[in-house]
């Protein structure tokens, strides 16, 4: 039985490559920002809005505590799912954890890029966007570097960089 996590900052790519990677190998694929969504019925920005962000965090440890329990899938999870409560221990009890690492100018490019709403984000400028992700990522960085594995992201702007990613992942992972 395999169960792969992954992890790492906003944008670095555990959506687009846990599901390409879940494409590759046929494993099922979680995310769990998405399951939170399903499950509540709610996005992550309204769970936010109602909750604040600590309610947030209660109910992502409870969706974790769900899913990482499913066998033979692959989930990515938030970018700060492993810095609450004991959740990245958890996690690695659970499966092979896998951090995607990415410098904060590769995060801030994808993020520009990205259409997803992420409440931490909102209402800063460009400028306050740089500052936040290199200060909160040194934060976190001692959570990330908890995972089993370390996975160096680039700049993922076409599909060919994603591919490679995947076979590199396939081989550190004997997938
Ligand atoms: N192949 C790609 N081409 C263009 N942009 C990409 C590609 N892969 C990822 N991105 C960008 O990076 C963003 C962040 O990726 P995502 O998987 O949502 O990161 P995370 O789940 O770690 O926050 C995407 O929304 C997208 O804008
Ligand atoms: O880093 C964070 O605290 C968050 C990351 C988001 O997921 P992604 O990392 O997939 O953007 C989402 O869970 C929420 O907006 C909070
Ligand atoms: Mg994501």
């Amino acid at each position: 039985m395999r169960r792969i996590i992954f992890i790492g900052y906003m944008g670095a790519g555990k959506t687009t490559i846990g599901k390409a990677l879940s494409n590759a190998t046929g494993m099922a694929f979680y995310d769990l920002d998405w399951y939170i969504e399903s499950r509540m019925h709610k996005s992550v920005k309204e769970l936010f809005d109602e909750n604040g962000e600590t309610g947030f965090r209660k109910i992502e440890y409870n969706m974790l505590h769900e899913v990482a329990e499913f066998e033979d899938v692959i989930i990515s999870c938030g970018g700060g799912t492993p810095c609450f409560f004991d959740n990245i221990d958890y996690m690695n009890q659970q499966g092979e954890t896998i951090y995607l690492k990415a410098n904060p100018e590769v995060l801030y490019g994808h993020l520009k890029m990205s259409k997803v709403i992420r409440p931490l984000l909102l209402n800063k400028t460009a400028e306050e966007v740089k500052v936040f992700i290199q200060d909160q990522l040194t934060q976190r960085e001692p959570y990330y570097a908890k995972a089993k594995y370390v996975h160096h992201v680039d700049l993922l702007d076409n599909y060919d960089k994603i591919e490679r990613s995947i076979e590199q992942l396939k081989t550190m992972l004997r997938l």
